[in-house]
């Protein structure tokens, strides 16, 4: 067995400024890499209250903090009305987009159709998605290794568009434009696209583009969802299904055509953080040789030759670390922004009303405070025997409280299912001697990509 290296290797992190920037700086920096802006002072203290003008900001990383935001008192903190509405220009008020009464409704009904339950129906087709994949970057690789890199994100990005795909329509081909739409939300927006503005304003200058790019996509989503609405559907009970069918269980009502679309779209963008976790993982591997070879004999160990299948997942338990610790480094959304309606106290400390409250877990996960050695990769920290040593609300890849990730579960096991398809049968060894940059949007990229090489294991 590879021994741990002495010294633990330099993990790719955006810019650590010592010092808070100057607003000019962190205005220029923040569409180049939002988490450039975030200095060190971030991961020493436990809860930081910044002024940039008329604004504040508060920046909570304390356990206690963090439930109050997000669990105790979350009523008083919805998401900030600017990101809001770049989601809701292109998919509507679902689940994803939507606040008060509207969030309440959207989410009772659409819940029960994504959880671990419903979606375990799905699982023999996305572990076939997963091994197809797996067998073609082997065939690409060749006996001998091929030297051409594959950029791991769009490896991922394809598989997991399979896999949405599969679990919202059983795989229907007709959608895959419909996968591609979704996972671009939301684009790059313009200073109009963010503002609040008149209808007229934005009927002439925003929708008119959004329009476009939606194109036909929108028009498949509505009729696949329609189609299962008809008595006559002879198809299965896909997740676009369940929601054309499902009902609020205070009033007995089901959505109407255009909240399920709405519900639909917002699924289906919101699922597309699975690839950022998809994609990570390898890198880190790639640079820790003991876990990859730790991690590579337990799925040998305990898959064989045998078919994959759903059981397996709960025999790799240190597979499974590997996953938390690749989310606890780079947190697919890394991070959650909420505005006070009110002043609140959180964690002892004042939260202005109308702060900007910025709950990070990708400064949260590598605080001084919160962890021993942050910046080192070490899946054994969620060995069951170290489960005492970290808070509850210290890791928070999936968020926490009413608004916590409906998708986590299933996620995770699709998650799981590709990773034991693709390092039961592959090695994948980076193929760039530059910096490879963690790219701040609403999910955490590596930017430009992140190309390595394909070996066969077996
Ligand atoms: C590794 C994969 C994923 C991660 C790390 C993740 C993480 C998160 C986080 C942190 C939030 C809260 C964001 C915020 O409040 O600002 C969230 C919300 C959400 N996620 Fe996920 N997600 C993942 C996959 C999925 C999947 C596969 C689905 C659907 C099938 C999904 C559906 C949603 C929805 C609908 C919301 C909005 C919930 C609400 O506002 O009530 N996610 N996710």
């Amino acid at each position: 067995m590879t021994e741990p290296p002495a010294t633990p290797p330099v993990l790719a992190m955006p810019d650590r400024p010592e010092k808070p920037l100057p607003v000019l700086t962190l205005l220029k920096t923040i569409p180049t890499n939002s988490l450039g802006v975030l200095d060190a002072e971030l991961y020493r203290e436990l809860f930081v209250r910044r002024s940039y003008g008329m604004v504040s900001a508060c920046f909570v990383s304390d356990p206690a903090g963090v439930k109050r935001v997000l669990v105790d008192n979350f009523d008083n903190y919805p998401r900030v009305p600017t990101i809001r509405r770049l989601f809701e220009a292109e998919i509507g008020t679902g689940t994803l987009a939507s606040e008060g009464e509207t969030w309440r409704r959207h989410r009772r009904i659409a819940t029960p159709s994504i959880d671990a339950r419903s979606v375990k129906s799905d699982a023999p087709a996305i572990i076939a998605l997963a091994e197809a994949c797996a067998a073609d970057l082997a065939k690409k690789a060749g006996a001998k290794g091929s030297k051409k890199p594959v950029d791991m994100e769009r490896v991922a990005g394809d598989l997991l568009m399979r896999m949405l795909n599969q679990i919202s329509t059983g795989g229907d081909p007709d959608a895959i434009p419909v996968m591609k739409w979704l996972s671009t939300v939301p684009r790059k927006p313009r200073a109009l696209d963010i503002v609040p503005k008149p209808e007229w304003v934005s009927k002439l200058f925003v929708r008119r583009r959004i329009e476009g790019w939606k194109g036909e996509a929108d028009v498949t989503l509505r009729r696949l969802i329609d189609a299962r609405r008809s008595p006559d559907w002879a198809g299965g009970q896909d997740l676009l299904w369940r929601l054309a069918h499902a009902r609020d269980r205070q009033d007995g009502q089901p959505f109407s055509a255009e909240e399920a679309r709405d519900e639909a779209a917002s699924i289906i963008a919101a699922g597309d953080a699975t690839i950022r976790a998809l994609t990570w993982i390898w890198y880190l591997l790639d640079l820790h040789p003991h876990v990859a070879e730790r991690m590579h004999a337990e799925i040998d160990a305990v898959l064989g030759d045998d078919p994959l299948t759903p059981e397996h997942v709960g025999l790799v338990p240190y597979t499974r670390r590997v996953l938390d610790e690749t989310m606890r480094l780079y947190p697919p959304i890394p991070v959650i922004v909420r505005k006070a309606l009110k002043a609140d106290e959180v964690a002892g400390q004042r939260a202005p009303k109308g702060a900007i409250m910025c709950v990070a877990p990708f400064i949260i996960h590598r605080h001084e405070k919160l962890w021993e050695r942050p910046g080192v990769f070490d899946p054994d920290r969620f060995a069951d025997e170290n489960r005492d040593k970290r808070h509850r609300f210290a890791f928070i890849p999936f968020a926490a409280g009413p608004r916590v990730c409906p998708g986590a579960s299933a996620s995770s096991a699709n998650l799981m299912f590709g990773i034991l398809a693709l390092a039961r049968r592959l090695r994948f060894r980076l193929a760039t001697k530059g910096p490879i940059v963690p790219f701040g949007g609403i999910s955490l990229q590596p930017k430009g990509g992140l190309p390595m090489i394909v070996e066969r294991r077996r």
